[in-house]
């Protein structure tokens, strides 16, 4: 409760740490006037990066956190500074970090994998949509609504994204051309690339939650991890990979392609046939717009067999 502002210890309790970060902490928090749960990530200013960079980064986190609205993305209620610390105060993910979740159940099965990753794209695609780049996704920035396998997913931790300043590009190309580089014109430095390294790191966090383990490791190569990134040197290990669809290999070893312009995007991978299970978008679809329910009619009694019966079917279809 070192100097923790008083507006923000007006409002809330914070208590004990429930997630460490590079450059802070999360702690547990209740609101005083209602006695709800929160998270309150801490981040301090005078972390490793330099000063100018950490406020800069923190400002554009901010803006976004406020500007986007998705089911997929956290949720934020509140915002503090004092001169050496950002607070920010967010819903509370009662499931923690995704990272705990994997490496408790040595790895996901393969269905709760893909209720997971749909999410994910999801959550990027409206990103993407709203000239965003996350930059920074992985396990522990994926939280999850609850300890059950069925639930809602929330990216997190936006320190590291960019907005897709096109009307910086736009400004540069009204200038004299002569001196711009080929990459300027071209797809490459405008929504193009910049967005594709979201769909490598969606590669690298499936990979985990399929396998348990992580596709680049000092252990796997005499390579260093950046060699083997940069050659796109992945192995799957049968004994892990073994009980995993040749459709979920693809979605992999789409995305994990070293050359932007021909990795798979995240539209592109919404529209993969392994996510084509219609069982799995109905309960993606019900945890991400639950209100979606209530604007249904409701079903008469005399329809509930036919709906228990669907059920049964489409358990069966799997
Ligand atoms: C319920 C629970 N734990 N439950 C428990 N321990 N028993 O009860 C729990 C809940 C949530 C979390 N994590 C969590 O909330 N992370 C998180 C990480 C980053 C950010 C942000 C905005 N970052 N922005 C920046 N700039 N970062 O550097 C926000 C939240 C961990 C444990």
């Amino acid at each position: 409760q070192s100097s923790l502002p008083t507006a923000l210890q007006d409002k809330y309790v914070l208590t004990r740490r429930i997630g460490t970060g590079v450059c802070g902490e999360v702690r547990l928090a209740f609101e005083r006037s209602t006695c709800r749960k929160l998270a309150v990530k801490i981040i301090n200013k005078k972390n490793f990066q330099s000063e100018g960079t950490a406020t800069r980064n923190a400002e554009t986190e901010i803006q976004i956190l406020q500007r986007v609205d998705h089911p997929c993305l956290i949720k934020t209620e509140d915002f503090y500074q004092t001169e050496d610390s950002y607070y920010i105060v967010l819903e509370l993910m009662e499931g923690g970090e995704l990272f705990h979740r994997v490496k408790s159940q040595q790895q996901l099965n393969e269905g709760v994998a893909k209720l997971y990753f749909y999410q994910m794209l999801c959550a990027v695609q409206y990103l993407h949509r709203n000239g965003i780049i996350h930059r920074d996704l992985k396990p522990e920035n994926i939280l999850l609504s609850s300890n059950e396998d069925t639930c809602l997913i929330k990216v997190t931790d936006f320190n590291q994204s960019r907005i897709l300043e096109e009307a910086a590009l736009m400004r540069t190309l009204c200038g004299t051309p002569s001196y711009l580089a080929p990459e300027v014109f071209t797809h490459a430095s405008t929504t193009g690339y910049g967005l594709a390294v979201d769909a490598w790191s969606l590669g690298v966090l499936l990979f985990v939650c399929l396998s348990g383990y992580a596709p680049f490791h000092e252990s796997f190569s005499e390579n260093s991890v950046k060699e083997q990134i940069i050659r796109g040197e992945f192995t799957m290990v049968p004994s892990k990979w073994r009980r995993v669809s040749n459709q979920a290999k693809d979605v992999v070893r789409k995305l994990l392609v070293v050359d932007p312009t021909q990795r798979m995007s995240v539209d592109e991978a919404l529209q993969h046939p392994w996510l084509q299970d219609q069982q799995m978008l109905q309960t993606a679809r019900s945890l991400m717009y639950p209100e979606g329910e209530d604007a249904l009619p409701a079903a008469a009694p005399s329809d509930a067999p036919v709906a228990a019966s669907m059920e049964v079917e489409s358990s069966t279809g799997e």
